[in-house]
């Protein structure tokens, strides 16, 4: 069975003492046909602990029935129909990877028997007293549940995108949006999505949800992340408890409010009795996880979509229904666009945005397709009219934003494949004659709160400065190297150099990227090794540095890569590591960006330290190029050894006799092992002791010639490297160059450094 996976048993109800009414299920149905209903999870949950367990399904009222039959025991499920007695109960918890939020009886109810919750409008929609409690978003005409979470997410303030896209997204415009790394992008057009979706149910005659926001994400990671943030503004909120000891009056936190205040926000503005708001079902699909899961979570439908496009070109392959349901959209979302180009998946991207477009401008859509239109209903075709489209990026040059705000799609770009961003985006058919294009990004597009500095050394001794940095700059950093074999060269580096670092790049499997996230976000000083997968749109909350080990390829990229610090108008800081080959391409990729070499000062390095580090990091490299030795040595003879017998050829004498040598073998594998062992061991001795600072005394911290007690007594010392004074990295820089200048967001604080 394949739930079985998960070690959880499929739960009987009836808690309350009333044994339910049971039907047999169809004797074809199996666990994937069960009422299975995925649980809302936190934001974190995805990061967070659970193992790497990434959404959780449950399923209530079922009986596990064994029979026994001619060809063995044979597993049946009952369903039971009493349903208001299951969800007295607990509910058993599942892998998978879909999200719905607010499962209120009915609603609920409702779904196992087909019938969409919206039916009926809700009887008397609640209020938020946004006046009071978030006086700054009063202008925003929200549904109260986006804005009791956004309450208690402590989001004060819109961020300036915010600002600027709700109200005009809120009008039905067609928005491109620009605007700094971290600058709360998902949100600006998750809340009108979801707004939209929250507010008064119209009629629906479907017997299932249809989709209606796709939004597409060049990653797997931020796939998740996306719909995870948008999962959160659905959470059910404990004001009490987001909020116990403090609370938000005109901005500021911990004034005047207690308790009762928050949580009673006066009588006309009770919490409803009769009904919750109606549901909203935001699930995540992507590649690396099973398909067979997220196409069940489909079937019994979703609202708000997010996806790679190449798992989701895969499922529409085989999904007509979905195929219609995305030929009539109601929103359609393209973040970090420009990326998604880059990242391989121009086809599916091309064919999935083909269905989006109206049959006007459908003249080279893909015959497979053209059939489904033929079947729409009249409501659909509205809907399609309707379509709103937002594409959001932290990037995206002057001249495309121009493009596409004219909407200057010649004929070429209508009737030839799409070859490049520019090509793709200017196929979007947008409904609106004038998107509205928003652009507010900084200067050279440096996040204000962001500090940078570089580190000109041979490419050969990257390694001794980075490990260097690390030591002397303690916290969060994400180190991004342009290959997968660097990040494979790097990692039992940093092992043996007890460098509390993990990788991620594609080649790993989902999980095992996922759990590498989540043990970079839970340590406060660790260190993720990534390729450029990570440099997009993850949002690790407070990561301290960026450093960039190998240059970036492109201004785009170095952008993006910074952008993983610095976030939320938090202090970040990113460093560049420059080999004398790699100037040039400094120098042209910050000329691109308008930007000057000078700009970016030089880090002071302690070379007594530095020194010091090279001894480690060069035993390190020879116990690695020792052990990879030997375990090179160790498969090759496996792989020949095993490919012979599988091709039942004898192998040549000579190999045949070393092997048989046993003697010999054995001897050298000790040989070997013992080198291993007596380089670990001395590894093992030079990490155990203290670096000093020139000038330090080892056994008295009184004397030397710098004596490091004032140190002490102020806690201000460093705790690896004695002497040292403790600092933030963007102390270290060389000072007397020139200055970057400090753009501020004067109407938007975001949250306290
Ligand atoms: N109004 C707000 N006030 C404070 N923090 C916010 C607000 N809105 C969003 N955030 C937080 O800011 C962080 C960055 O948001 P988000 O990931 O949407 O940024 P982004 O602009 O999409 O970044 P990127 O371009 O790197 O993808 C998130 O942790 C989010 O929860």
């Amino acid at each position: 069975m394949e739930r079985s996976a998960t070690k959880r048993k499929l739960k009987q109800s009836g808690r309350s003492g009333k044994k339910p009414k049971l039907a047999h299920s169809n004797a074809n149905s199996n666990a994937n046909s069960l009422p299975w209903k995925t649980v809302s999870r936190s934001k974190e949950a995805w990061l967070g602990a659970e193992d790497g367990i990434l959404e959780l399904e449950e399923v209530e009222g079922v009986e596990v029935v064994y029979e026994e039959t001619e060809a063995g025991r044979v597993v049946k499920f009952n369903i039971a129909q009493n349903h208001e007695d299951n969800h007295q109960d607990g509910g058993e918890e599942e892998l998978a990877f879909g999200t719905e939020s607010r499962e209120d009886e009915g609603q609920a109810h409702a779904q196992l028997e087909g019938i969409h919750s919206e039916t009926e409008p809700a009887l008397e929609l609640p209020q938020f007293d946004t006046e009071n409690l978030l006086p700054a978003w009063q202008s925003y005409p929200l549904h109260f549940q986006l804005l009791r979470s956004i309450y208690a997410q402590k989001f004060t303030l819109p961020t300036p995108i915010q600002s600027r896209t709700i109200p005009v997204s809120l009008s039905g415009k067609d928005v491109i949006g620009i605007a700094e790394t971290g600058s709360g992008k998902t949100l600006a057009y998750g809340l009108p999505i979801l707004h939209h979706l929250l507010s008064p149910a119209r009629p629906s005659k479907s017997s299932k949800r249809t989709l209606k926001a796709l939004i597409l994400c060049p990653t797997r990671e931020l796939a998740l992340q996306v719909s995870s943030h948008l999962n959160v503004c659905l959470n059910e909120v404990d004001l009490d408890a987001a909020h116990s000891s403090e609370s938000v009056r005109n901005g500021k936190k911990g004034k005047g409010m207690n308790k009762q205040e928050l949580n009673d926000p006066g009588p006309s503005q009770q919490k409803p009795k009769a009904r919750s708001p109606p549901l909203v079902s935001v699930a995540a699909i992507m590649g690396g996880m099973s398909s067979q899961k997220q196409r069940r979570i489909l079937d019994r439908g979703v609202d708000v979509l997010v996806g790679t496009p190449g798992r989701l070109w895969d499922i529409l392959q085989e999904d007509d229904t979905l195929a219609r349901e995305i030929k009539n959209l109601r929103f359609l979302v393209l973040d970090e666009a420009d990326r998604m180009v880059q990242a391989g998946h121009f086809a599916e991207l091309d064919h999935i945005l083909r269905l989006t477009l109206r049959s006007s401008q459908q003249e080279d859509t893909d015959p497979e397709f053209k059939e489904l239109d033929k079947t729409k209903d009249a409501g659909h075709a509205a809907e399609k009219e309707n379509m709103q489209t937002f594409v959001f990026s932290a990037t995206m040059n002057k001249d495309l934003q121009r493009n596409l705000k004219i909407r200057k799609r010649s004929k070429a770009a209508k009737t030839k494949p799409a070859s490049t961003l520019d090509d793709l985006l200017l196929r979007l058919d947008f409904r609106d004659p004038e998107p509205e294009v928003i652009d507010l990004s900084p200067e050279g597009r440096v996040v204000s709160t962001l500090r940078e500095g570089k580190i000109e050394c041979l490419s050969a001794d990257k390694d001794v400065y980075l490990y260097y940095f690390l030591l002397r700059y303690p916290g969060r950093s994400l180190v991004f190297l342009s290959s997968i074999d660097g990040i494979r060269r790097l990692l039992p580096l940093m092992e043996l150099l007890n460098v509390n670092a993990f990788p991620l790049h594609s080649q790993l499997e989902q999980r095992q990227r996922l759990n590498n996230l989540d043990r970079f976000k839970s340590s406060q000083n660790s260190v993720l090794l990534a390729t450029d997968i990570a440099a997009r749109g993850l949002d690790v909350p407070e990561v301290d540095h960026v450093i960039h080990y190998q240059i970036p390829r492109s201004a785009d990229v170095y952008v993006h890569r910074n952008g993983r610090t610095a976030r939320a108008m938090r202090k970040g800081f990113s460093m560049l590591m420059c080999g004398p080959d790699e100037r040039r391409m400094v120098r042209a990729l910050l000329g691109s960006l308008n930007r000057d070499e000078s700009e970016i000062p030089d880090m002071t390095i302690d070379l007594h330290m530095l020194d010091k580090l090279k001894a480690r990091v060069q035993l390190a490299k020879q116990i690695d190029k020792a052990q990879h030795k030997v375990k090179k040595e160790n498969y090759e003879k496996n792989w020949i050894k095993e490919a012979a017998e599988a091709m039942e050829i004898e192998l040549d004498s000579d190999f045949a006799a070393s092997d048989d040598d046993e003697g010999t073998v054995h001897t050298k594998k000790r040989k070997d092992s013992a080198k291993v062992g007596a380089l670990k061991a001395e590894l093992k001795q030079l990490l155990a002791q203290p670096l000093l600072a020139k000038g330090i005394s080892a056994k008295y911290i009184t004397s030397g010639s710098r004596s490091i007690i004032d140190d002490m007594i102020a806690h201000n010392y460093h705790e690896t490297m004695l002497g040292v004074v403790k600092g933030d990295a963007a102390d270290g820089l060389v000072a007397g160059k020139k200055k970057k200048k400090v753009l501020t967001y004067e109407e938007w604080n975001g949250f306290e450094q």
